[in-house]
């Protein structure tokens, strides 16, 4: 089967959402969603090591494993803490009509596109007899009919290929049926189609796994050492982290997220960080108009009005910048309609937070137009303190225009979509950056 060229397949009514003025970028948007971003970036912990010892280490694991043909590991000029390592150069893997077959879903299968070995919650199915340490085909169903743990060969015409990997667990260790499910890595994968080396995911207190938009973010805010920085929605707090280190851990940085075991799961990989304090608390009531600031008032939600000098709003969204996409798991328009709703509502409160002359960014991981462009329209006709600003350092392209967000102003916003290459000339996931000055 073909690779698809929507996410969406037969749901007109979800692709009409997605961009309801700028109605031309639709189609090459949808298949550019399909696509793999073959670059992989890794944030370097500054604080700890440098880009060049990190690129050591990583060049000598993919000289280990590709031996002559290993791809490039470089720096960027213009961002100091990221590595990126190139795709292989002669992918062209085909499925070996003589080997046994694994079947992942869609989101497992995504995972492997970008490099990533299987994990046993991942595996749909593995034919009977398959031995470990055997070579197998692996596919990912896209109509989502493969039965969790069927023994056959799974024959449809809506199963694509992958790539190859070594198996390391059998079907029984897999579909045990037990209380305790199996984990680790089930399929050690060889080779995937789309040339992203198969690396796993390498991060360690020193390097972290994380796409270039959302890096760019954080410097986007760019927070200063000795400030007081809000991160309204941090779980998994892959921003703090950056935020703290950008600051030089000095200064408070404080991370708040509703979910509690989110807050759980991020806390001991923030631990370290002497500025990040964390708190499972619902943003939408993050501000107290009738507080004033005290050093109780100050360290624990809801804080006084004006009280953070830097807020990052990365906010919960449908999440369609995710690359690859081989079918979305949001299926109904009402699913995407909500969002904005609750994005309008942790603005507002991150209007009442932010200090004059401080900093707001907005971002999100999504390509709607509802909950990018449009919500910066409607906070610069809500909060006439705002302005925007240009959200610099520049790696995507401009926002979107609307009828009430001219040129002039989407140019000061990042989108990254296709055909917004950054600087070095690669592609990453979907991701939108807005960034405001509150007026003094
Ligand atoms: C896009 S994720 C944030 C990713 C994070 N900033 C990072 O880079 O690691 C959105 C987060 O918002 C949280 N969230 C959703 N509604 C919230 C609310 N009302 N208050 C605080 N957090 C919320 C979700 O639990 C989720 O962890």
């Amino acid at each position: 089967m073909r690779y698809p060229k929507s996410p969406f397949v037969g749901n007109p009514g979800l692709e009409g959402e997605i961009l309801k003025v700028n109605t031309a970028g639709l189609a090459p948007l949808l298949e550019w969603l399909c696509l793999t971003p073959r670059v992989t970036t890794y944030r370097v912990n500054t604080r700890r090591t440098c880009v060049e010892e990190c690129k050591r280490t990583v060049v000598d694991k993919l000289a280990a494993i590709y031996g002559q043909k290993a791809p490039k590991v470089y720096a960027l000029s213009r961002l100091t803490d990221v590595l990126c390592i190139d795709p292989l150069d002669d992918e062209n893997i085909r499925p070996d009509p003589g080997l046994r077959e694994v079947i992942v879903d869609t989101t497992c299968g995504a995972a492997l596109l970008r490099g990533a070995h299987i994990y046993a919650p991942g595996v749909l199915a593995m034919e009977s007899n398959t031995q470990v340490n055997e070579m197998v085909n692996v596919f990912a169903d896209l109509s989502g009919k493969c039965k969790r743990g069927s023994t056959a060969r799974y024959d449809s015409s809506q199963k694509i290929f992958v790539g190859q990997g070594r198996t390391l667990m059998q079907r029984y260790q897999l579909f045990n049926n037990s209380d305790k499910p199996a984990t680790g890595v089930a399929v050690e994968m060889q080779s995937n189609v789309s040339g992203v080396p198969v690396l796993g995911d390498l991060s360690n207190s020193d390097i972290l796994l994380q796409n270039l938009p959302s890096i760019v973010c954080v410097h986007v805010l760019a927070p200063q050492p000795g400030e007081r920085v809000l991160d309204m929605c941090a779980a998994p707090g892959n921003k703090t982290s950056h935020i703290a280190e950008i600051m030089n851990d000095v200064g408070s940085v404080v991370a708040l997220d509703s979910s509690a075991s989110r807050v759980r799961n991020m806390r001991p990989r923030l631990c370290s960080y002497q500025s990040i304090t964390t708190h499972v608390f619902d943003s939408t009531k993050a501000a107290a108009a009738d507080l004033l600031p005290t050093p109780s008032t100050l360290s624990d939600p809801p804080f006084p009005r004006a009280s953070f000098d830097r807020i990052l709003l990365d906010a919960p969204c449908s999440g369609l910048g995710n690359r690859p996409q081989l079918s979305s798991n949001i299926k109904r328009p009402k699913i995407l309609q909500s969002y904005p709703h609750v994005q309008r509502r942790l603005f507002a409160q991150a209007v009442e937070l932010l200090r004059p002359d401080g900093i707001l960014v907005y971002s999100t991981c999504t390509v709607t137009e509802a909950e990018c462009e449009c919500i910066v329209a409607w906070a610069l006709k809500k909060f006439p303190e705002l302005r925007l600003v240009d959200a610099t350092p520049r790696w995507g392209g401009s926002g979107l225009s609307l009828p009430d967000l001219d040129v002039s102003k989407s140019r000061l916003l990042q989108r990254f979509g296709p055909g917004t290459f950054d600087g070095d000339g690669f592609e990453t996931v979907g991701f939108f950056i807005a960034k405001f000055q509150k007026v003094a």
